[in-house]
C-alpha cells in the first residue's frame, strides 16, 4: 500500500480506477469508508456517545456521513442528522444513503443548535471536493462545531481544509481526530491542515486501489 501522502487529484483517479476499471462500484467503497469510521468511534477511542450528532453536507462526504449515521443508529447508538447541505445538489449516493436513513427513520433537522446538545460531532460537510472558501450557512455550521463543547471526529478531512496544501479555506472544522480514506492526504501533513486534523487515521483497507497509469 502507498505510503506517501497524496493529493485530491491524486485520489479522484485512483477512486474512478478503482469504480470504472477494476469494477467496485462507489456505493461499496462508501460502505467501507463508513465502516472504518463506525469502528474508530465504536472501538478506538473512549468517546462519550449519549448523543451522535452527524453534520452532512450534500456531496459524497455528506454520503459518507449518513452511512455512518445508520450504522451508528443500528449498533444502538443515538444520532441526529445535521444536514447543512443544498439537497437539490445531493449526489447520487448521498441520495441512496439519505433514503435509508429514512427508513430508520433517523432523526434529521437543519436546526445548528442541536450541535449544543452533542457529545459528539461527525463533520462530513466537505472532504476532498472543497474547491473554493467556504461561505454562508456552511461557515456558520462550521463556526457552530468549533464553539460547540463535543469531541469532533472528521470524515476523509477536516471541512474546510484544503486537500493539497492544508490552508483553511475561510474557516475549518478543528476536529479531535480525522478519519482519512485509503491514503494519507498532503493537505493533513502540512500548514494548518495538520493542527485542524486532530490524530490522523488512515483507513488503508479500503478496497481503493493505486494505479500507476
Ligand atoms: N476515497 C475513497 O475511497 C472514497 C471517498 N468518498 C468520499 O467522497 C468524498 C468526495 O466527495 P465529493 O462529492 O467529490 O466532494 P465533497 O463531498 O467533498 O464536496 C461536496 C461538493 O461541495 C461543493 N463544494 C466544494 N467547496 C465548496 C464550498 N466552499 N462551499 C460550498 N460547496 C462547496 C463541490 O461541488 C463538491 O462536489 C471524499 O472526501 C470521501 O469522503 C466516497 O465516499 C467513496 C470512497
Ligand atoms: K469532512
Amino acid at each position: 500500500m502507498k505510503q506517501e501522502a497524496i493529493t485530491a487529484e491524486q485520489m479522484r483517479h485512483y477512486d474512478s480506477y478503482t469504480i470504472n476499471t477494476i469494477g467496485i462500484p462507489s456505493l461499496v467503497l462508501m460502505e467501507r469508508a463508513a465502516l472504518a469510521v463506525r469502528d474508530e468511534i465504536l472501538n478506538a477511542f473512549p468517546l462519550n456517545l449519549d448523543h451522535v450528532v452527524v453534520v452532512a453536507g450534500s456531496g459524497n462526504n455528506g454520503g459518507d456521513g449518513l452511512d455512518v449515521a445508520r450504522l451508528l443508529h443500528i449498533a444502538g447508538v443515538r444520532v441526529t442528522i445535521l444536514n447543512v447541505g443544498n439537497p437539490d445538489h445531493a449526489s447520487a449516493e448521498h441520495q441512496v444513503q439519505d433514503k435509508i436513513c429514512q427508513y430508520y427513520q433517523i432523526p434529521q433537522t437543519r436546526d445548528r443548535t442541536i450541535l449544543n446538545r452533542a457529545s459528539l460531532v461527525v463533520d462530513a460537510m466537505f472532504g476532498i471536493g472543497i474547491d473554493r472558501p467556504v461561505k454562508g450557512n456552511y461557515a456558520d455550521a462550521i463556526t457552530a462545531i468549533n464553539n460547540c463543547p463535543a469531541v469532533v471526529i472528521a470524515v476523509d478531512m477536516p471541512s474546510g481544509i484544503n486537500t493539497d496544501t492544508g490552508e483553511v479555506m475561510g474557516v475549518a472544522v478543528k476536529a479531535t481526530a480525522t478519519v482519512t480514506f485509503a491514503f494519507n492526504k498532503v493537505g493533513l501533513t502540512t500548514g494548518d491542515g495538520k493542527d485542524y486534523a486532530g490524530r490522523i487515521v488512515i483507513a488503508d483497507d479500503m478496497g481503493t486501489y493505486a494505479t500507476d497509469n
